[in-house]
């Protein structure tokens, strides 16, 4: 996918670009950035989830998102999670439940689920759409350490193993170093991308 952001504003006033990006199956790419740099607005962008900016977006790939909050269906069980969204059938979704480590709690709603175990639902439910490119905004934020950790591990095991593509979008950038990406950051204002600075 490609994205020439000549410009985005929210009325009338330019929070974005111009900018460009690049990023295709099997690249991993962060965007780092402090909080209201405009982090969110350019994944939503990249996703089509926001049309109303100048520039072009270009790419064919299959998308998944991946919020910080998992948004997930609250009247329907883990599997059901996955199957309606996606149309993955209940075999393979129930394999994509044992992969996050959610194995038999496949009948479990939402609310019966810990935070941790929600995200690692909604990361089976992005794989079982096998996406060319996962886009994830602030995935690991608001969990302890220990388990934050783990579902960057997790993250990593299975863009490998699908050889899908990562635009991940945080703050964090021991995550973004974690999960091999190449780096980018929002900086400015109106923001605009550059590589980060070396360290002396
Ligand atoms: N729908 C909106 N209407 C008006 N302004 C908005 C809207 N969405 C975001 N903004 C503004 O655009 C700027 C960028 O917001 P954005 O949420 O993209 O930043 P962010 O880097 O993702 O921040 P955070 O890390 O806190 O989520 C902020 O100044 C924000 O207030």
């Amino acid at each position: 996918m490609r994205l020439e952001l000549e410009g985005k504003s929210y009325a009338g006033r330019q929070v974005l670009g111009p900018l460009s990006l690049s990023v295709t199956r099997g690249e991993r790419l962060a965007i780092l950035g402090p909080s209201g740099i405009g982090k969110s607005t350019l994944l939503r962008i990249l996703a089509g989830l926001d049309g109303d900016f100048a520039g072009r977006r270009e790419g064919a790939e299959r998308l998944a998102l991946v919020f910080q909050e998992p948004v997930l269906l609250p009247w329907r069980d883990a599997l059901a999670n996955i199957t309606i969204p996606t149309g993955c059938d209940p075999a393979r979704a129930r394999d994509w439940l044992a992969e996050v480590g959610l194995a038999g709690r496949e009948a479990h709603f939402p609310r019966q689920l810990s935070l941790g175990q929600q995200r690692r639902l909604a990361l089976a439910r992005a794989f079982a759409a096998r996406p060319d490119l996962l886009l994830m905004d602030e995935p690991f934020a608001s969990l302890d350490p220990e388990t934050a950790a783990r579902m960057v591990a997790l993250t990593g095991r299975l863009l490998a193993g699908s050889g899908a593509g990562l635009v991940l979008v945080t703050h964090a950038r021991d995550e973004a170093l974690a999960l091999d990406c190449r780096l980018q950051v929002l900086a400015g204002q109106p923001a605009r991308l550059s590589p980060p600075h070396e360290s002396p």
